[in-house]
């Protein structure tokens, strides 16, 4: 399969020509400059590339939080790059889960409350049995009542990893969900992250500028000035370190 052969509805995400542009004083600068990708259901796909090659870009517009200039955004049967504001918050809301690198948990929030809190947000409840499942699959049992500041870096990470599984989204998107932990707990973390999005049958995207994280994936798609210019299935922390040496050249 090419990278913008699969058609809509046959794949979990998918991106068509898009463009993305920001303002940079007089003139704007191109984050995104007509990329095309295609994810299966269920995948694990790491996406890499230069510091500035468009990659937070790229899973902001996948995700929703940030609209293209031009192109097409398709969730599932979803054009969400058709949809009004409000409607996009609503499908978000649904079908979208997003893993902040910096965990974003609420301070003066237990481990409970940041758990549920997008989906009070959106006017809904946390199921409790739901959620205490979801913290004892990330490894968390017990420490419901803990305050974010009671939590080491690997701990508060797989509560945002929780929290973004909560409403059982059909896609979670992470921007570099273990930039911020130390090697082993990066390990640790991902794989949690992985076997309980695979036994819900999610489809994860995550931004990672480690070999070694994204050779965990399926699959990595490498991005350069803002254009997906190269995927690897079956990825090793060696093949993947020499196509960043190349694209870094
Ligand atoms: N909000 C913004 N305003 C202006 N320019 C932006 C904004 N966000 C991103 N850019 C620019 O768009 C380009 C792509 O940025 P992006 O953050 O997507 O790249 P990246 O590959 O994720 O980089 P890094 O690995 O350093 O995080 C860069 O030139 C960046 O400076």
């Amino acid at each position: 399969m090419t990278m913008n052969s699969a058609q809509p509805g046959r794949t979990a995400v998918q991106l068509l020509d898009v463009r993305k542009s920001y303002p940079s004083g007089q003139n704007r600068v191109w984050a995104l400059r007509g990329a095309f990708l295609a994810l299966a259901p269920g995948s694990f796909t790491a996406i890499m590339g230069p510091s500035g090659s468009g990659k937070s870009t790229l899973l902001q517009c996948a995700a929703g939080l940030e609209s293209p200039d031009t192109g097409r955004i398709t969730i599932g049967d979803h054009v969400i790059s058709d949809l009004s504001p409000d409607a996009l918050t609503r499908f978000r809301r649904e079908h979208i889960g997003f893993v902040f690198q910096d965990y974003n948990l609420v301070g003066h929030l237990d481990v409970n409350a940041n758990l549920a809190l997008p989906m009070v947000l959106g006017g809904e409840q946390l199921d409790p049995v739901w959620g205490d499942h979801l913290l004892v699959s990330v490894g968390l049992g017990g420490l419901q009542s803990r305050r974010p500041s009671q939590l080491s870096g690997g701990q508060a990470q797989r509560v945002a990893i929780a929290r973004a599984l909560a409403s059982r989204p059909t896609v979670v998107f992470a921007d570099e969900p273990t930039g911020a932990l130390d090697s082993h707990t990066a390990r640790d973390v991902l794989e949690v992250f992985r076997s309980t999005a695979e036994r819900l049958r999610q489809t994860v995207v995550m931004v990672t500028h480690d070999p070694r994280m994204a050779s965990t994936a399926d699959r990595v798609l490498f991005l350069a000035d803002g254009l997906v210019v190269d995927d690897m299935d079956a990825p090793t922390v060696d093949g993947v370190g020499d196509r960043m040496l190349a694209l870094s050249r």
